[in-house]
């Protein structure tokens, strides 16, 4: 599966790198005022109390109700008190009370937000459907409905507003956290059978940080405001005590005496809104920069683990010498797209084989499925053996891939947790799966960088995933595999992301880790030439079927299949005519919920004949000798290149075709 990234809010970069583009924004013009006007509010609540306390408490008879004067610059109240004096000392507790109300929220969003990260699938959904509804419930009536419950006072409102912010966050978190599931490093992390808590602590929690702290900024905005609501409604804060809310209860019965008395309050609250609408402005700057420039692995839903409706399995369907086997493959998804189908294949140990075919032909649902990580809501079916153990009857032995199975996928970048030193992350497998003590296993993660060539490897390991280039992301990332001892390393298009140098770097890599491991090798790859280097065998997909298998050395001379010969034929070479086009097959292929009666190549082959169109060809060995494969009824035979439309001569050009060695038969 390509790599397909969306752009996105969730932070892709290491917090050190955040903090740096944080202190960055608060240089600028907004984030310099956001910060000044934080420290004066701060200064405020903290020295206001202690210098203004008495002048606020005290009452004075003798000057009740004035107005403004060079004595008293807001007037004073009823009781003669200072109203400068009450409003500064008010900033403290309004936002004491502000901010424990956002914590509320926080806390709350952030432990139902991650629940379904944590929970099980049905546990999950329950939290989100509940999060779901209270989300629709509007936010006033809500608080209001809280304050009722929790009763008048300042613990009440606290709570009331807290709670309120809970749903929203929650959504916001489950939704961010969602994304970073999708991620290649999360799916690392699952297949190397790191549990749902700690994937949630050390991969999700540091790469959502950053767009959680923009929202808490503006969820601290609004519980300020909230908060003057309910005082001023009299729900809120009580007397003695006074918050801002409160004065501008106090003061809106003499605006026509004293209007300074109400204004005061209410623009306190209005400028602390505004102060906090800043900070959140710098962070989102700080965002925006990022987000600008980076992408991050579209949203992908937890793995789907399911059994049920497995086709039957029957003993001949078991290869006794198969490390990794699918039998009878199906993978679908809602909506009747069925984007595998009925695919078997298997790999011996030691053996490398490839995985070629369009896009979209169902290579790295293939893969995933033998990874046991197809996303959900596909519907995985058929029979997935790995080591002899069957992964769909058995989900639990999933958890035994981990140390056995290495995945490389295509972009290194999200393969790697951004937010995590290398060295840790490659230190994790070892402590997963070989009990290794941190020390040990940090040890472990520099001596397997140093062997997939990474120069300084104790510096490298210290450093997060950014500092490295392209091709040392993806060798560190093969070095991961390394960790444990894989069995089977399963690289998706390795080296589609990286320039043709580096590719061949990470191939020799690929080739050196298993001489020296003894791994087999399932590459997907859309490369023929770089198949035909790494194989010893070859599988060619077509619209989610195996349309041929054969050795490598028959490839290029001996492919039987026209969609594998269209495919070997539009690879350019030396001698290709450079001032002609380059060859391509016309059409396309299918899309995975399209009917298709017979074999889903007969629209694009030249050499169609009408049984094509009605009768689905099944693999059936082929002409050309042991292990060849294909699933056409007119193969074609002899020196491979590019198809061309001679129809007329078929059966002459071709050899032996199926239906004639049918006839034959
Ligand atoms: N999560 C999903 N939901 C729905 N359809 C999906 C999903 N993932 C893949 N598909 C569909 O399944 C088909 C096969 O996808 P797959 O990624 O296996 O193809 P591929 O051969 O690996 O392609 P590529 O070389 O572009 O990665 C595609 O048509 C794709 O649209």
């Amino acid at each position: 599966m390509a790599a397909t990234t969306v752009r996105g809010v969730v932070s892709a970069e290491p917090p050190e790198s955040f903090a740096r583009r944080l202190r960055q924004s608060l240089r600028t013009p907004i984030g310099a005022a956001a910060l000044a006007a934080a420290l004066l509010l701060a200064a405020l609540a903290v020295a206001g109390p202690v210098v203004f306390g008495d002048q606020a408490s005290k009452i004075d008879t003798s000057a009740m109700n004035q107005g403004v004067s060079g004595a008293h610059l807001l007037g004073t109240d009823s009781l003669g008190r200072d109203i400068a004096a009450r409003v500064i000392v008010a900033t403290r507790l309004t936002l004491r009370l502000g901010l424990s109300a956002t914590a509320i929220g926080l806390v709350g969003g952030l432990l139902l937000g991650l629940a379904p990260s944590v929970l099980g699938r049905r546990a999950g959904r329950a939290v989100t459907g509940v999060v779901g509804v209270l989300v629709a419930f509007p936010g006033l009536l809500f608080v209001l409905f809280l304050a009722t419950i929790f009763g008048i006072g300042s613990t009440g409102a606290v709570l009331a507003i807290g709670l309120a912010l809970v749903p929203t966050l929650a959504r916001l978190i489950q939704n961010l956290a969602t994304s970073v599931a999708g991620s290649d490093y999360v799916a690392t992390a699952r297949i190397l059978g790191v549990g749902r808590f700690r994937i949630v602590v050390r991969h999700v929690l540091p790469n959502i940080v950053e767009p959680v702290v923009l929202f808490a900024a503006q969820a601290a905005t609004g519980s300020l405001i909230a908060f003057a609501g309910l005082s001023f409604l009299g729900l809120g804060v009580q007397s003695p005590d006074y918050d801002w809310g409160r004065l501008l209860n106090e003061g809106l019965s003499r605006i026509y005496v004293n209007p300074a008395s109400a204004l005061a309050p209410g623009v306190a609250v209005v400028l602390a809104g505004l102060v906090f609408a800043l900070l959140g402005e710098a962070v989102a700057q700080t965002g925006g920069r990022r987000t600008a420039a980076r992408a991050v692995p579209a949203a992908r839903t937890p793995v789907a683990m399911n059994a049920d409706g497995g086709l039957a399995q029957t003993p001949a369907d078991v290869d006794g010498d198969a490390l990794a086997q699918l039998t009878h493959l199906r993978v679908s998804f809602p909506g009747g797209r069925t984007a595998v189908r009925d695919v078997s294949l298997s790999v011996a140990a030691g053996e490398a084989v490839g995985l070629v075919g369009e896009s979209g032909s169902g290579k790295s649902l293939t893969a995933l499925a033998l990874a046991h990580l197809v996303p959900y809501p596909g519907h995985v079916q058929g029979v997935v053996r790995f080591d002899g153990h069957d992964l769909l009857a058995d989900p639990r032995s999933g958890r035994r891939l981990g140390a056995e199975l290495a995945m490389v996928f295509q972009d290194p970048m999200t393969s790697l947790n951004p937010a995590l030193r290398v060295g840790r992350q490659l230190a994790e497998v070892s402590e997963v799966h070989l009990g290794q003590s941190r020390k040990a296993a940090l040890a472990r993660a520099v001596d397997r960088l140093a062997a997939v060539g990474i120069p300084d490897p104790e510096r490298r390991a210290r450093q997060r995933p950014h500092e490295y280039s392209g091709g040392m992301r993806q060798r560190a990332f093969i070095g991961m595999g390394l960790m444990a001892e894989p069995r089977l390393i399963i690289a998706d298009e390795p080296t589609t992301a990286l320039d043709v140098t580096v590719q061949k770097q990470v191939l020799e890599l690929l080739g050196r880790v298993r001489a020296d491991s003894g791994a087999a090798l399932l590459l997907i790859s859309h490369d023929l030439g770089v198949v035909a280097e790494v194989c010893d065998r070859v599988l060619v997909m077509y619209a989610g079927r195996v349309v041929e298998e054969l050795p490598v050395s028959r490839l290029f001379q001996g492919a039987a299949h026209p969609y594998t010969r269209a495919l070997i034929g539009a690879i350019p070479t030396m001698t290709t005519d450079l001032d002609r086009e380059l060859a391509t097959i016309p059409g396309r292929p299918p899309e995975p919920g399209e009917e298709i009666s017979g074999c889903a190549f007969a629209t694009r082959c030249a050499f169609a004949r009408d049984r094509c169109r009605g009768e689905l060809p099944v693999l059936a060995p082929a002409a050309g000798g042991a292990g060849h494969r294909v699933a056409c009824w007119y193969p074609r035979a002899g020196d491979g290149g590019t198809v061309t439309d001679d129809t007329d001569t078929d059966d002459t050009d071709t050899g032996i075709t199926r239906a004639e060695s049918e006839a034959v038969a």
